[in-house]
């Protein structure tokens, strides 16, 4: 037989209380864990619903975590609420150094995702001990939030491709990440990692350190050529050129969310990229250049061209510089490739800015005439 407990309620009156069978004190702690786990994804799900809002302006993924965590919240019954022992709760007090610290909007959205789909995978073990249909709840919600974290992310990336005016495509260089990491400084928001002949071992290695170097700085890493690799180093896309991969099958690896460019030479080639799918063009090479020897130059005109026809962002490429610059601008660029200008610069911070100051000032609009 239990022993009963003893305790003083405020009024004086002595009650008597049954304690807990060992069955209850189980299901108690069954629902302080969901309790604690319906807590956290609520949170998480806030974090990315006010960025959703606030940051991207973009109602359907607000409305989506605004749904999670309705459908949430129909879950969180007052029996578990009840269970709640905030004091005697060991837990409250623990938090990972990296909790204090979050480096951009990217990886403060990471890590929300990352807690609220362990706390759903909570839910939906610990669950299936409250009822069978809970644990079925928890395992749609969470795959709910795999789609949603994927929307979220590659329409991040794809933002940032639109707004993003100056590209650096590398070179191999002893001060490779010196010399991005300075350019990115700068106000750089898109970079390419390029090198034709090293080994996959020094490429897979660098193209890792450029990937976190760049999203430290919020900045997007393309991987020249290598699709595999590009997948391989979780680069935010693949610039592809004529000779490389189709588009198509391109897409069908990287997905949706990642980004594909393609090289240009001539109109035909630009409507051919934009009906395969490509998220961006390359427009070029506008000079001959060293970068690219025995390449005929497309010239100005073909600038002119792509101005008044490509729907999708397109960056002018080949023999640009801070000289030639206002010349591909004032032909209709509003952005622009570079490798030596950067990768040869003696100070790249101050040659990305000097370059983006161009390709952001605001043109005189040609005159409207009046009748
Ligand atoms: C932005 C951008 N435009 C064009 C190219 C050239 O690509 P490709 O024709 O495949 O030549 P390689 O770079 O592979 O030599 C590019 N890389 N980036
Ligand atoms: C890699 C590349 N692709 C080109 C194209 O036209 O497709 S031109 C080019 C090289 C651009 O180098 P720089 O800025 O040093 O001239
Ligand atoms: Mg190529």
């Amino acid at each position: 037989m239990k022993e009963a407990d003893y305790y003083e309620s405020t009024n004086g009156v002595v009650v008597m209380v049954e304690p807990y069978s060992q069955q209850e004190q189980i299901q108690q702690i069954v629902y302080r864990i969901l309790d604690a786990n319906l807590d956290r994804t609520r949170e998480g799900l806030r974090i990315i619903e006010e960025w959703c809002r606030f940051g991207l302006n973009n109602a359907q993924l607000a409305g989506e975590c605004k749904y999670l965590r309705q459908e949430l919240a129909k879950w969180h019954t007052a029996e578990i609420r009840a269970a709640r022992d905030t004091v005697g709760d060991i837990g409250t007090d623990l938090s990972h150094p990296q909790e204090e610290q979050r480096a951009s909007i990217k990886s403060l959205l990471q890590a929300n995702f990352c807690r609220v789909q362990e706390a759903l995978r909570v839910l939906e073990e610990y669950g299936k001990l409250y009822s069978p249909n809970m644990g079925k709840a928890f395992k749609q919600m969470r795959y709910r939030v795999y789609t949603l974290e994927s929307s979220l992310m590659g329409y991040q990336r794809h933002q940032l491709l639109w707004r993003s005016h100056l590209y650096l495509v590398t070179s191999p260089s002893d001060s490779l990440f010196a010399t991005v990491e300075s350019a990115l400084k700068g106000g750089l928001t898109l970079v390419q990692y390029r090198d034709k002949n090293s080994d996959d071992t020094v490429r897979l290695e660098q193209a890792t350190r450029l990937r976190q170097l760049c999203h430290a700085y919020g900045a997007l890493l393309i991987m020249n050529d290598r699709v595999d690799l590009a997948l391989a180093v979780d680069a935010d896309g693949v610039h592809l050129g004529q000779q490389d991969m189709p588009i198509a099958l391109a897409r069908q690896l990287l997905g949706p969310q990642r980004i594909i460019g393609r090289s240009t030479t001539n109109s035909e080639e630009m409507h051919r990229a934009i009906n395969e799918g490509a998220d961006y063009i390359g427009v070029g090479p506008i000079y001959e250049t060293p970068t690219k020897a025995g390449k005929a130059a497309a010239g100005l005109e073909y600038v002119r061209y792509a101005a008044q026809n490509s729907p999708i962002p397109w960056f002018a490429i080949g023999g640009i510089d801070a000289n030639n610059i206002n010349d591909v601008i004032d032909a209709g660029a509003e952005r622009v490739a570079v490798v030596r200008s950067l990768m040869q610069a003696e100070q790249p911070t101050l040659v990305t800015q000097y370059l983006l100051s161009q390709l952001n000032r605001v043109r005189p609009q040609p005159e409207i005439v009046q009748n």
